[in-house]
């Protein structure tokens, strides 16, 4: 028979030529456990790394420790590299040159993340002078073609518009079009497409796709959805209570999911990507189908506190039954081929 895949302690992809590095980022406010425990990934040049998981698993601060928009009172520890720029500790003035240059960030609600009081072209003007030595009427004129790159056909109109005259699914347009003027590189996308009709997000969708695409850019997207997540990812990282459980290709995890939590998730999604995958058939071991178990595979003898390990091919794992040797049981056919 022959062996089952042998897990590798985990090791950080793209290494070399990652546009941004997070390395064991821990975030804790004070007097209480972490709420982001140890996570690390690399995003690749246009790429779109999805970060997955239910609420308060940790999702959106992390995407907020990356922008350096954490309340003073958040404790973070680790490692974030931006273009070998260390952005944990680093000053206000160096993530303010970081911040919209180059790391720009969508939010759910994005009508609050703009300016009420100011016109959509005084925004703009205002975000690209700050990034570039454009003069006001070269900046104009520069939030105009990113208006229009990002589908605005009466970019004139908006740009006189103030945020509240405008849709939500507008107001994802302006600010995808703010980053685009400033030529950010990095897009974080924290659950940009939620509060918007099922038609808006697909063309919000579509609009991230095609700059990923056509910019260079590269993107986290954050969302509970892994049904979007399918639409939009090359990779997903799954989130459970501040650690990652799960990481590979969206495709291979949606369709063989390895943790019982993405499981989970999977039961939970709706029409966009079908059916929900079946759950696997271990004949060796009685998964838990309790996410919140430290083994999860009801191993006596492991303490739960299992690291993420690497299984050939890349995917990652945060599970006992994939640890090399010390939980080695006989391996079944589907692990064997995974
Ligand atoms: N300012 C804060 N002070 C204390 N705890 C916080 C603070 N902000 C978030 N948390 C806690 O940290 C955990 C992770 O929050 P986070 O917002 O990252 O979750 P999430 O996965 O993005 O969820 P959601 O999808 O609901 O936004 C939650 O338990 C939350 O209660």
């Amino acid at each position: 028979m022959s062996a089952r895949p042998r897990s590798q302690p985990s090791t950080p992809r793209f290494e070399g030529d990652a546009v941004l590095s997070v390395r064991d980022l821990r975030v804790a406010f004070p007097g209480a456990e972490p709420v982001v425990d140890g996570i690390s990934f690399d995003l690749a040049p246009r790429q779109v790394l999805a970060v997955a998981g239910q609420s308060g698993s940790g999702k959106s601060l992390t995407a907020m420790a990356i922008m350096g928009l954490l309340p003073h009172r958040a404790e973070v520890t680790g490692s974030i590299t931006f273009a070998g720029t260390e952005l944990v500790g680093a000053s206000e003035s160096v993530l303010a040159d970081v911040r919209g240059a180059e790391i720009a960030m969508v939010f759910q609600e994005t009508r609050s993340a703009l300016n009420p009081v100011l016109t959509i072209g005084k925004q703009l003007v205002g975000a690209i002078r700050a990034n570039s030595d454009a003069s006001a009427s070269q900046a104009r004129e520069m939030a105009g073609d990113a208006l229009r790159e990002v589908k605005i056909l009466d970019a004139d109109r908006v740009l006189e518009s103030y945020p509240h005259q405008l849709s939500g699914g507008m107001c994802q347009r302006v600010v995808i079009a703010m980053a685009l003027a400033c030529g950010s590189r990095v897009l974080i996308a924290d659950e940009p497409t939620t509060a918007l009709d099922v038609s808006v997000q697909r063309d919000i969708l579509t609009l991230l796709e095609q700059l990923v695409r056509d910019r260079e850019m590269s993107c986290i997207f954050v969302s509970h959805d892994l049904g979007v997540i399918d639409e939009i990812a090359d990779h997903v990282a799954v989130m459970h209570t501040g650690q990652i459980v799960e990481f590979g290709p969206v495709r291979q995890t949606i369709a063989d999911p390895l943790h019982p939590y993405t499981r989970e998730l999977l039961s939970h999604l709706d029409s966009l990507v079908g059916e929900p995958a079946p759950v696997p058939v271990v004949p060796d071991h009685q998964a838990s189908t309790d996410p919140d178990r430290g083994c999860d595979w009801g191993h006596e003898d492991c303490d739960g506190d299992t690291e993420l390990f690497t299984l050939p091919g890349g995917r990652q794992v945060r599970s006992c039954l994939y640890a090399p040797q010390r939980y080695a049981p006989t391996p079944t056919m589907q692990e064997v081929t995974r």
